[in-house]
């Protein structure tokens, strides 16, 4: 059976195999505009030679036409023509970049305060956040911002990288000063660690290699530190989840396809296929053409299982020690991303993994102030860039997790059924509820 799949290849070509875990760190970085988020990355890519030789020369010939003395490293990284003419960066930009010790997917973010959507957008699916900060500015409402959204979206390891150290003598006070502000702050969010690393983007500092100017400081350099945390560590322990992309039919026999999200899947293991509840048993796995007894998360594959079961589409096989929950009800925090509002009584599309069902919004509870995570209760509608509860039902049953279970199966999409766009973007369950255990109340007291 082993090339059973060759002549549909391309469709699960969609899914791609993730390499394993510890080779691989996703990472988004944060900043307000011009803290040097642009300049940072380009150092990283430029002094870790992980630049492609020709991108830099089109980047030295690029800004000795400009008059610049050595390379504009943040060109390396405002890759679009429009974004360098309006002097922001408007959109997500991913990066891939490798260093002997590890890989990389960088989700660099706009730091304009109108974009927070971006922000949650290339952020949800990191490991780690940098958040650079002005070391002339400090922690300032940006970063508080920045701190309550790598709280919400449970980023296991945030670093604030307090940047322009060249502009304040590299001085101690100034960066100790930020990072026990920072520090504290976010653990109120429920972010619990934050590694502070004191740099200059533009000498270098710090970035790749230790500085010189900096005797006082002795931990990582923001390289070191990338190339050495556990992507994995505070996960936790997920059951498996394959959402069925499609059915595969061959020789009579039946081969469900798509990529195994969470967990990992085995041969003669019993599996529940969901909403249905039916459980049945493994009785092969491929990947790519190979038979395979143990599939790991991230892989594309196909089951067999030992039972004719009605399976489509949209299906989930799941296994281990804690089910989804099986909803129609579903409360969630999102943020809005359309420019259209969105309101109480709006009939909407809901996509979870591979499972797209009609929904509607019967409750829009509370929005969220961003500098502090408070709740406004009953807004009543969110408009772009809000995050705030949503209460939806749906037309039929989800196999749905809690986003603090698992952050890929206890997301979901909200869509205009009228032309496809996304409206919001959706984290299951008590997403921001238990993040800030203190801070809420104590800010709903300020208020009063
Ligand atoms: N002195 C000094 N200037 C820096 C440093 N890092 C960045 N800059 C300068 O700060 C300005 C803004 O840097 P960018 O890297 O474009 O900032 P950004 O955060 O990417 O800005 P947006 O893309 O607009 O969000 C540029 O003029 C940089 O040369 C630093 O460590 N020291």
């Amino acid at each position: 059976m082993s090339n059973h799949l060759s002549g549909n290849r391309s469709a699960l070509a969609e899914a791609p195999a993730a390499p394993p875990a510890t080779t691989l760190l996703r990472f988004a970085t944060a900043g307000s505009v011009d803290d040097g988020k642009s300049t940072l990355v380009g150092r990283l890519l430029h002094d870790s030679k992980s630049v492609l030789t020709d991108q830099l020369e089109a980047v030295e010939h690029a800004s000795r036409s400009r008059g610049a003395d050595g390379p504009d490293l943040a060109l390396l990284t405002d890759g679009l023509r429009a974004e360098r003419e309006q002097g922001i960066t408007i959109d997500v930009a991913y990066r891939y970049f490798a260093t002997a010790r590890r890989r990389f997917i960088l989700a660099d973010t706009p730091g304009h305060v109108q974009y927070t959507r971006n922000m949650v957008t290339g952020a949800s699916t990191a490991d780690l956040a940098v958040v650079l900060v002005d070391a002339r500015n400090g922690v300032v409402e940006q970063t508080r911002r920045h701190a309550a959204i790598a709280g919400l979206l449970r980023i296991p390891h945030v670093v604030l990288a307090v940047n322009k150290m060249d502009l304040v003598d590299y001085a101690e006070p100034v960066f100790a000063a930020t990072a026990e502000e920072f520090t504290a702050y976010a653990a109120s969010l429920g972010v619990r660690d934050v590694t502070a690393i004191p740099i200059s983007a533009l000498a270098g500092d710090n970035v790749v290699e230790p500085s010189t100017r900096m005797d006082w400081y002795g931990g990582p350099t923001v390289l070191d530190h990338l190339e050495t945390v556990d992507p994995a560590a505070r996960t936790p322990d997920e059951g498996s989840r394959f959402p069925v992309q499609m059915v595969i039919r061959h020789g009579g026999e039946r081969y469900y396809a798509g990529q195994l999200l969470t967990g990992r899947l085995r041969v003669g293991e019993t599996v529940t296929v969901q909403p249905s509840g039916r459980t049945t048993t493994i009785t092969s796995l491929d990947v790519l053409g190979q038979p395979a007894d143990v599939v790991p998360a991230g892989s594309s594959l196909s089951v067999r299982l030992s039972d004719e079961i009605d399976i489509g589409r949209g299906d989930m096989l799941t296994a281990g020690p804690r089910p989804p929950r099986i909803v129609q009800e579903i409360e969630a925090t999102v943020c809005h991303v359309a420019d259209a509002p969105l309101t109480v009584g709006q009939r909407v599309l809901l996509k979870h993994t591979t499972r797209t069902v009609k929904a509607i919004v019967e409750d829009i509870p509370s929005r969220l102030t961003l500098d502090d995570l408070s709740p406004h209760p009953q807004p009543g509608r969110l408009v772009a860039n809000d995050i705030g509860r949503v209460r939806v039902r749906t037309a039929e049953p989800l196999a749905l997790d809690s986003y603090a279970d698992s952050r890929r199966t206890g997301s979901f999409l909200l869509i205009d059924p009228a032309d496809g766009a996304t409206l919001a973007a959706a984290m299951a369950g008590d997403a921001f509820a238990p993040a800030i255990p203190a801070a809420a109340p104590e800010a709903e007291r300020k208020r009063e």
